[in-house]
């Protein structure tokens, strides 16, 4: 494992008592979020969950929200955007935006796990506008083109 990121954490008021972003277990990927408020989730439905904590992410580095796998498989309920892009500069509340895509409705609970954070570099890039671009045996193909 490389060196771990450091990361800034801010509660806010609404935050109080809940337990910080944690690794479940000593090789965890990804840190466990938990609500910070009680909501049902009705089929379809989808919300921006409240963690009741911001960021201040290093320059260079993002961190991404994904899904928790049991949630997905047991009650069909995932991260809308995954992953989701916390910025580097950005220092409002991070939310989770869940998505009830079951058949039931789902109940969450402040101090339910709902998501899980992972830091990642990020790799910007420098557009330039061209006339053409240089030919390759694909070409335009593409959208499953190679299984045709
Ligand atoms: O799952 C998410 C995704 C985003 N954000 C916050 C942090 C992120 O830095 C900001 C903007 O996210 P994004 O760039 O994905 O959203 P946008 O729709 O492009 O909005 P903006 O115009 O604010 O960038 O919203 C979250 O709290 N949770």
């Amino acid at each position: 494992m490389t060196d771990p990121i450091a990361l800034r954490l801010r509660r806010l008021p609404h935050g109080e008592g809940l337990p910080l972003p944690a690794y479940a277990t000593a090789g965890a990927a990804g840190l466990d979020v938990v609500a910070a408020e009680s909501l049902t989730l009705a089929p379809g439905a989808r919300a921006a969950v409240a963690t009741g904590f911001a960021l201040a992410i290093p320059a260079g580095y993002e961190v991404q929200v994904r899904p928790r796998s049991g949630l997905a498989l047991r009650h069909g309920v995932t991260c809308l955007n995954t992953p989701g892009t916390i910025d580097h500069d950005y220092r409002g509340e991070v939310k989770v935006i869940l998505a009830n895509l079951g058949q039931e409705p789902f109940e969450v609970s402040r101090g339910d796990r709902i998501a899980q954070l992972v830091p990642a570099p990020v790799q910007r890039a420098l557009l330039a506008e061209v006339d053409a671009l240089d030919d390759t045996d694909r070409g335009a193909g593409g959208f499953g083109s190679t299984g045709r």
